[in-house]
């Protein structure tokens, strides 16, 4: 238990309102001015999970914000005494029986039945393949356009194809025209959560259906695959569970990337001797034809642009949320059971002790390294990583590898977009606007 001679992190002077709202406004800014006043370790009051019943109120709603490598690993290895469930309440709100909601053995169960459709189990690159060259044709040409919409609408086809593809064509159509909705600044949060409920309605209702008609469709989606353990006795796997988890690997399977892919468009519109790497590296291959899995390693500069996206734009100021379940020692500070430790690696990843010149974007600062997951915290860490990492950059390589072979565009004269939260996930503020040359 804490006691009264703990430190505590320092907080800021505004009331817990005010930081709610300054935080939620503008999460990057409101952090980087929280670290300028108070350094590494500080608390920011983002209200209670509604976790009244089990903890103390006085402290669960303190957000405890770390971003050093040494800090990040404590927080992560305290993997008997936190909880990731309860903390990510913060995101996975109408995604409640899914994979981030549970911990222990049955989030261990859970990581393990999903981890084959994410990790070369299907082969999504043709599906990728397929997609991008439908959508590039429909691009426009000539004219300024938000590439962040049509990205939305590229990797919702290719998660609705990867997640329910034995779903009928019909369904799958109007799944993927219904995601965009949930991830988008222009909408209300009303919407979004209307939009939610819609999507998982509309997956609800076709468990029966595919219960029945199981020993005749593939299995080779992870909507058919969860059956199918469930089928198989797993009782763990209800028909909300399935609902559930179907959901947030179509919301989560979309939304990041997209937010992703745009920073990168943004930057490499505006960096030409990063283009001309990317060119030079990528040529004429894949104009028409995949990417082949073993030549995913050959893309060096490529992989490393993205790793550098991501490290100046990982999508959200909480990349990995853990709530106390003992009081933890970090630094000088004693971090009273109830709070919610915060892996900020927007602070970590941008900040001189971590990295060299981190203001630079300098893809050559990961070509032939290997990646610390304390140092590079875009997909997380611990136990609860990002499950879906490994797609993720397979995705956004293939994309980037045709778009690079493929299309040609103006380069832009304008600064750097603001970052601005579309849904739970931070993108570009202007949806990343580019030209594509006729
Ligand atoms: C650029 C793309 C992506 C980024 C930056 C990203 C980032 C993250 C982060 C920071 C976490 C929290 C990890 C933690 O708590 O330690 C996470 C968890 C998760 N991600 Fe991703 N993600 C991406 C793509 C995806 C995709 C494509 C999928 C699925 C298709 C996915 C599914 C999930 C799931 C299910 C979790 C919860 C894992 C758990 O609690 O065990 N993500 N992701």
């Amino acid at each position: 238990m804490s006691t009264t001679h703990d430190r505590l992190p320092p907080t800021p002077v505004e009331t817990p309102e005010e930081q709610r709202a300054n935080f939620f406004t503008d999460p990057f800014g409101y952090v980087e001015k929280q670290a300028a006043e108070h350094g590494t370790v500080f608390s920011i009051d983002l209200g209670s999970l509604g976790n009244e019943d089990t903890v103390d109120v006085e402290v669960n709603g303190r957000w405890v914000f770390v971003s050093r490598p040494h800090q990040i690993r404590a927080m992560y290895s305290a993997v008997r005494t936190t909880s990731g469930a309860e903390a990510n309440q913060v995101f996975f709100g109408t995604m409640e029986e899914s994979v981030g909601y549970i911990d222990g053995k049955a989030h261990r169960r859970r990581r393990a039945q999903l981890h084959p459709a994410f990790s070369g189990g299907k082969d999504y690159i043709a599906i990728i393949q397929q997609a991008v060259d439908r959508h590039f044709a429909l691009w426009p040409r000539g004219k300024a356009f938000p590439v962040f919409e049509e990205l939305q609408k590229l990797t919702s086809e290719v998660i609705v194809e990867v997640v329910c593809g034995n779903f009928a064509a019909e369904d799958r159509a109007t799944l993927t025209g219904m995601l965009p909705r949930t991830e988008n600044a222009k909408y209300t949060v009303d919407q979004v959560i209307a939009a939610d409920k819609e999507i998982r309605a509309f997956v609800e209702q076709r468990i029966p259906g595919h219960l029945a008609k199981s020993d005749e469709i593939g299995q080779d989606d992870v909507f058919a695959s969860l059956l199918r353990h469930a089928a198989d006795g797993d009782g763990s796997l209800t028909g909300e569970v399935v609902r559930d988890e179907v959901f947030s690997l179509l919301y989560t399977g979309f939304s990041t990337t997209a937010n992703s892919l745009s920073w990168v468009f943004a930057e490499i519109t505006r960096r030409p001797e990063v283009l001309a790497r990317l060119r030079a590296e990528v040529g004429e291959r894949f104009r028409d034809r995949p990417l082949r899995r073993d030549e995913f390693g050959d893309l060096d500069y490529l992989e490393a642009t993205i790793s550098e996206t991501l490290r100046l734009h990982p999508v959200s100021a909480l990349n990995g949320v853990r709530l106390l379940k003992e009081p933890l020692r970090i630094d000088d500070y004693v971090i009273p059971a109830g709070s919610i430790l915060v892996h900020c690696a927007y602070l970590s990843q941008r900040s001189a002790e971590v990295y060299d010149q981190p203001e630079e974007f300098r893809p050559e600062r990961f070509v032939g390294t290997q990646i610390d997951p304390y140092v590079f915290g875009a997909f997380g860490g611990g136990q609860r990583t990002c499950v879906g990492r490994g797609y993720a950059r397979a995705e956004m390589k293939m994309i980037l590898a045709m778009a690079i072979a493929g299309l040609d565009w103006e380069q832009s004269e304008t600064p750097l977009p603001a970052a601005k939260q579309q849904g739970i996930f931070m993108g570009p503020e202007d949806h990343a606007v580019i030209t594509l040359l006729p």
